[in-house]
C-alpha cells in the first residue's frame, strides 16, 4: 500500500507546533509495518531547504484563479528521513522564510492545486491520500468535485484534525480560486456562509480521525461552530491517539542533552541538564523546576500565566522557566515579570532548549484548555518529567492521576488560576518526598507512548476505505 501525507509541515524541514512532529514521524512508523509511506509538504526558505539537496522529478504551471504559476515537485536526496520527502516550490508564494501568514488562502491553495495537478500525472498513484488540518482541506472536494482531478476521485482521502479551532475560512468571494467544479456542489465548501476548508475537509473525506478519542467526543460538543457536522458525519470520525517518535525523543541518544541518561541514571541526568538549565536562566538549583513549553494562546491557557506564575511562585518555595512564543499581550506580560524572583523566560522558538527542559525540569505545566493529543506530557514522560495537565482531550487519554490507581501525573479539572495553582501545591509536596519522585520518574519513562499501536490503527483504517 501507497501512502501519501500532505502537510503544511513535517519535522524536521519546518515546524510551528505538534503537526510536524506527527507528520515527521508517523511515516517512518507506518513504513516499518510494511508500507510505503510519504510526505508532500511546501518548499519553504530556510536552514533545512537551504542545507540540503533535492532533485526535481516534476515542473509545470499551474491556475490559481487569473493567474498560472511555475511550480516544481523537489524530492530530497539523500534523505536520511526513512521516507520519501517531496516538497511543491512554487517561488512566487511559498518560498518565504515562514510557514503561516495573512495571505495563507492563496499560498495553500497553490500548493494544494500543484499537488493534485501533479499527482494526476504521476505514474505512482498513491493508495491513501492522508491530509493534515485545514491548509490541505481542500484536497478531498477537488478529487471529488473539479473536473480536472477526476481521474482521482476513487483514492481514499483521510483528514485528521490536529487542531479544529483553526478552519481556513475565506470569502465565497474567492471561489473562482478553486479548479472549476459544478456549482450546485458549492455547498460542500460553505460552513455558515464562508468557505470552509475543514468543514469541506470533513464532508468529502472518506474518513476523519482526530489526535485523540476524547478530543472526538469534545468536538461532537464544542468544534468552533463545526460540531454539528461532526455529528452528522460521525458514522466516519474516530479518535486514533498520537504517538511520539521515540528515536528522536529518546534520553539516550538525544543530542541537544548536556547529559544522556537511562531510567537507571535518571537522578544524574536530570541534575545535569537541571543545573545547566539554572545556570543559563539564574534559577536555584535546589527548588522544584516547573516550566513550560509552548504556543502561547488561549487555548493553551497562557494568558492566565501571569497572575498563576505569581501566586504558584507566593504560595510555594519553586522555579518556573517558560519557553514558548505567540499572544504578544501574553509576552509582553511574561516579560514584565522577569523581574520576579525565581521565574525565567525564554520568548520565541528554540528546539535545542525544548529538549534540555524536558530533561531538566521536574514538572512539566500543560493548563490547556483545548488540547486535541499534545505531545509535550508525552515527551515528558519519556524524559522522567511530571506532567500537570488539565484533564480534556488527549491529556485525559493519557495521564492518569497520582491519587488513582496506577497514577503517575497531576490532573486538575478546569483552567482557572486557583486550580492550576493548587496542582502546583499538590506536585511541590509530591516533590519533598524525594524517594517516591524518583520512583515515580522512572516509572513514567517505561510507559510506552512509541507509534506502534497508533501507527497500525491507521493501517487498519486505510485497508478498510480500500475494501
Ligand atoms: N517555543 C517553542 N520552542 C521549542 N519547541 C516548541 C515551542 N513551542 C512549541 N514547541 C514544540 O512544539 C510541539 C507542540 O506540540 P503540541 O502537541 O503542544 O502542539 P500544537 O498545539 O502545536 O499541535 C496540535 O497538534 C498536535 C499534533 O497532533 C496535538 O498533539 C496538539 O494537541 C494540537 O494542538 C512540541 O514538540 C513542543 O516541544
Amino acid at each position: 500500500m501507497n501512502i501519501l501525507h500532505i502537510s503544511a509541515e513535517c519535522y524536521p524541514i519546518a515546524k510551528v507546533g505538534g503537526l510536524a512532529d506527527v507528520v515527521g514521524a508517523l511515516p517512518k512508523y507506518q513504513r516499518e509495518l510494511n508500507v510505503t509511506s510519504n510526505v508532500v509538504m511546501p518548499f519553504y526558505n530556510n536552514k533545512f531547504t537551504q542545507n540540503n539537496s533535492f532533485d526535481i522529478v516534476h515542473e509545470d504551471q499551474l491556475i490559481l484563479g487569473y493567474d498560472t504559476l511555475s511550480f516544481k515537485i523537489l524530492k530530497l536526496t539523500n534523505s536520511n528521513l526513512e521516507f520519501d520527502l517531496y516538497c511543491v516550490d512554487i517561488p512566487e508564494l511559498i518560498y518565504k522564510e515562514y510557514v503561516y501568514s495573512a495571505d495563507d488562502t492563496e499560498r495553500f491553495l497553490a500548493f494544494q492545486i500543484a499537488t493534485l495537478d501533479w499527482i494526476s500525472s504521476w505514474q505512482e498513484n498513491p493508495d491513501i491520500i492522508h491530509i493534515h488540518d485545514h491548509h490541505t482541506g481542500l484536497i478531498p472536494f477537488m478529487m471529488t468535485q473539479s473536473y480536472k482531478y477526476k481521474s482521482l476521485r476513487f483514492i481514499p482521502t483521510i483528514l485528521t484534525i490536529h487542531n479544529a479551532q483553526y478552519q481556513g475560512w475565506f470569502s465565497h468571494r474567492k471561489v473562482y480560486l478553486i479548479p472549476e467544479f459544478n456549482f450546485k456542489d458549492v455547498g460542500l465548501l460553505d460552513w455558515n456562509s464562508i468557505i470552509n476548508p475543514l468543514a469541506a475537509a470533513i464532508k468529502c473525506a472518506w474518513a476523519v480521525t482526530t489526535v485523540s478519542p476524547s478530543y472526538m467526543n469534545e468536538l461532537k460538543l464544542s468544534a468552533n461552530g463545526l460540531e454539528n457536522l461532526l455529528n452528522q458525519e460521525s458514522d466516519k470520525c474516530i479518535g486514533i491517539l498520537n504517538g511520539i517518535d521515540w528515536n528522536v525523543w529518546n534520553t539516550e541518544t538525544d543530542d541537544y542533552l548536556i547529559k544522556n541518561y537511562t531510567k537507571s541514571t535518571v537522578v544524574s541526568g536530570k541534575k545535569a541538564n537541571k543545573e545547566w538549565l539554572c545556570n543559563e536562566f539564574k534559577l536555584d538549583i535546589d527548588k522544584p523546576l516547573f516550566a513550560f513549553i509552548g504556543r502561547l494562546v488561549g487555548e493553551k491557557g497562557s494568558d492566565l500565566f501571569p497572575e498563576i506564575f505569581k501566586k504558584a511562585l507566593a504560595e510555594n518555595d519553586i522555579s518556573i522557566l517558560l519557553l514558548g512564543s505567540g499572544n504578544k499581550e501574553t509576552e509582553k506580560q511574561l516579560t514584565a515579570l522577569l523581574d520576579t524572583e525565581n521565574y525565567n523566560a525564554y520568548i520565541g522558538y528554540d528546539e535545542k532548549l525544548s529538549h534540555i527542559i524536558y530533561a531538566g525540569a521536574d514538572f512539566i505545566l500543560m493548563p490547556s484548555r483545548v488540547e486535541p493529543c499534545g505531545l509535550n506530557q508525552m515527551y515528558s514522560l519519556r524524559y522522567g518529567t511530571m506532567p500537570i495537565v488539565n484533564a480534556i482531550g488527549g491529556l485525559k487519554d493519557t495521564i492518569i492521576d497520582l491519587e488513582q490507581e496506577d497514577g503517575f501525573g497531576i490532573r486538575h479539572y478546569g483552567v482557572t488560576i486557583t486550580n492550576v495553582t493548587t496542582a502546583i501545591s499538590r506536585a511541590n509536596s509530591f516533590y519533598q518526598n524525594k524517594k517516591e519522585f524518583v520512583k515515580n520518574s522512572k516509572k513514567i519513562m517505561a510507559i510506552d507512548h512509541s507509534w506502534n499501536n497508533s501507527a497500525q490503527e491507521y493501517i487498519n483504517l486505510y485497508k478498510s476505505l480500500k475494501k
